[in-house]
């Protein structure tokens, strides 16, 4: 049998940004980090890893294409990860989508060719890690997951990411933690808060050379 293997044209990519920025007080995706928004920095940091891309969201500031949730009531974060892997079904060639999250900047920059490196079988997730914590709003998605997803969000009562994963075969990628010129820096480092924006701001200033 053939190995399976996949390449950046079977890959579409999502940018989650459908939350509610509870703890920030305003919508992340149009938070400015330096010069330029969250969303610009992550869709900068996607665009080059993937065949196409969005962003999950009801709107977006940046010239991007929209993908609003298809569940309604704010479901959580797997209603974006449902939209994104419809939207992305619907793509000719795309068997898979990426998604990531728009509050986390710095987010490894071979993400998505490692997630899909490790894939064996067409089924299998792959979700990404660091410092033994997993990140699972990082993930490589088969897109022929949505309907069981769709059904999952409609039974399952607190719809965590971590508890659809079970349901199915996944891996686990590692990625090591970042030089810079402070210290090392965990590239899914993610800014809830006011407060995180400023430490991002300070890694920022440590990654410029
Ligand atoms: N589509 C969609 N995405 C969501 C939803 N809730 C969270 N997300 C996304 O999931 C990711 C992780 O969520 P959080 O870090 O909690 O972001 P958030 O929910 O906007 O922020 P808080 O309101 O402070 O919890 C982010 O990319 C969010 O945009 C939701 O109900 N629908
Ligand atoms: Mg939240």
């Amino acid at each position: 049998m053939a190995e399976f293997s996949l390449t950046k044209s079977d890959i579409a990519g999502v940018v989650l940004a459908g939350g509610r920025s509870q703890r920030m007080g305003r919508d992340k995706a149009s938070v400015m980090l330096g010069a330029e928004s969250l969303l610009r920095h992550v869709l900068s940091r996607l665009s080059p890893q993937v065949s196409s891309i969005a962003v999950n969201a009801d709107a977006a500031e940046e010239d991007v294409p929209v993908v609003p949730d298809r569940i309604s009531g704010k479901a959580g974060p797997m209603a974006g990860i449902h939209a994104a892997m419809t939207h992305a079904a619907a793509i000719p060639s795309v068997t898979h989508v990426a998604t990531v999250s728009v509050d986390c900047p710095f987010f490894p920059a071979d993400l998505v060719a490692r997630l899909a490196a490790t894939l064996e079988r067409p089924s299998q997730i792959a979700i990404a890690a660091s410092e033994g914590r997993s990140h699972p709003v990082f993930g490589l998605w088969p897109v022929t997951l949505a309907a069981d997803l769709e059904s999952w969000i409609a039974t399952d009562e607190k719809r965590r990411v971590r508890d659809f994963l079970l349901r199915h075969d996944v891996k686990e990628v590692a990625f090591p933690l970042h030089p810079t010129r402070a210290s090392l820096l965990d590239p899914f480092f993610n800014i809830n808060t006011p407060d995180d924006l400023v430490e991002a701001q300070r890694w920022l200033e440590a990654l410029r050379t």
